[in-house]
């Protein structure tokens, strides 16, 4: 089994606007709320790619009654705690260019938190475990790393979606693949790449840190993969961008997924690859119809 950890989610407000003008009132018609937040992406996408999965997180409030309605409606199997604080909203505006609000998101107690590790007890040898997003007010910052040894101890794989010290922080208990986007690895060294080698020399040391395997995307411009035994690239995919909500997110879930099924990562970098483009092109997280349509172009090829 798959699980995502969603522990800050979201409600997504996206507008679509031809232009905002600020300090003036702006209207459209063409707005919906979204069930967001990383890990949950992360379902999204498993379950169009056919693969059992449960999200566990927080959620709270009437924000949080809608979130799981339309995971239910998805039929994305969810086993949250219900707080008593109340789920966020975050505006994701996409004008002229796309902005994005994120709230903080609500409290969440102790008795809360006990109930959340306690959903760890079910994991089991072989369970991949994926913890995506920033983490709610008053949660220590280490929160995922307090959780990975008992994930370790039942035996099961994770990832954490994070950057800077708390990605490092989680590279000795070897997740199974980490995905910095190129800024996102140059800010961990404190660096700018001024080619791909030395970007690539970079990834090589988070390998040798602990990761299994690294994937480095750069959005339209492709991506790359690190194994123990190989580098890999794949250029980006063409098409019209029209979000970038969830790309990163797509690409985590086309990974870990086709992981889950074929222990094969460079099938599984393809498939990321795919994901992501296809969230990329689309106003929402991907269909599997929409990503099908994406995949002939990927190519991955073996560099070294
Ligand atoms: N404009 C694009 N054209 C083609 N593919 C894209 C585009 N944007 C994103 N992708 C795909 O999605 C993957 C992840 O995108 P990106 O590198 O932007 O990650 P990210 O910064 O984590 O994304 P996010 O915007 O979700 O935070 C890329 O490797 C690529 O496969
Ligand atoms: O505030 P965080 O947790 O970092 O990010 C939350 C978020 O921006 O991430 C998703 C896209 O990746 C959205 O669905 C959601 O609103």
């Amino acid at each position: 089994m798959i699980y995502t950890v969603t522990v800050n989610p979201a409600l997504d407000y996206v507008l679509q606007l031809e232009k905002v003008d600020r300090g003036e009132v702006n209207r459209t018609n063409n707005y919906s709320f979204l069930a967001g937040g990383k890990g949950i992406n992360v379902s999204q996408i498993l379950n169009q790619l056919g693969i059992d999965n449960t999200a566990w997180g927080f959620v709270g409030g009437f924000t949080g009654k809608e979130l799981v309605r339309q995971l239910n409606q998805k039929r994305i199997v969810n086993d949250f705690v219900t707080i008593s604080d109340v789920t966020r909203v975050n505006v994701k505006i996409h004008a002229q260019k796309e902005t994005e609000l994120n709230a903080s998101g609500p409290k969440i107690t102790n008795q809360e938190i006990v109930a959340f590790k306690d959903r760890l007890n079910d994991l089991k040898k072989g369970d991949i475990v994926v913890m995506s997003g920033s983490l709610t007010p008053g949660l220590p910052a280490d929160f995922y790393q307090q959780l990975l040894p008992t994930i370790k101890d039942a035996g099961a794989e994770f990832i954490v979606d994070t950057t800077g010290q708390a990605l490092l922080g989680t590279l000795s208990y070897k997740p199974l693949v980490i995905k910095p986007n190129h800024h996102e690895l140059a800010d961990l060294f404190n660096t700018t790449f001024d080619s791909s080698d030395v970007m690539l020399e970079y990834a090589q040391k988070l390998l040798k840190k602990g990761a299994q395997n690294v994937m480095v995307s750069m959005a339209g411009d492709g991506g790359y993969l690190l194994t123990k035994d190989h580098v890999y690239h794949a250029r980006g995919a063409v098409g019209t961008a029209v979000n970038s909500v969830g790309a990163g997110d797509s690409m985590i879930a086309g990974f870990v997924g086709t992981y889950f099924k074929t222990q094969d990562p460079k099938e599984s970098f393809r498939i990321g690859m795919a994901c992501g483009a296809a969230t990329a092109f689309t106003k929402d997280i991907a269909v599997k119809s929409q990503i099908d349509a994406v995949l002939p172009q990927i190519k991955v090829e073996q560099i070294s």
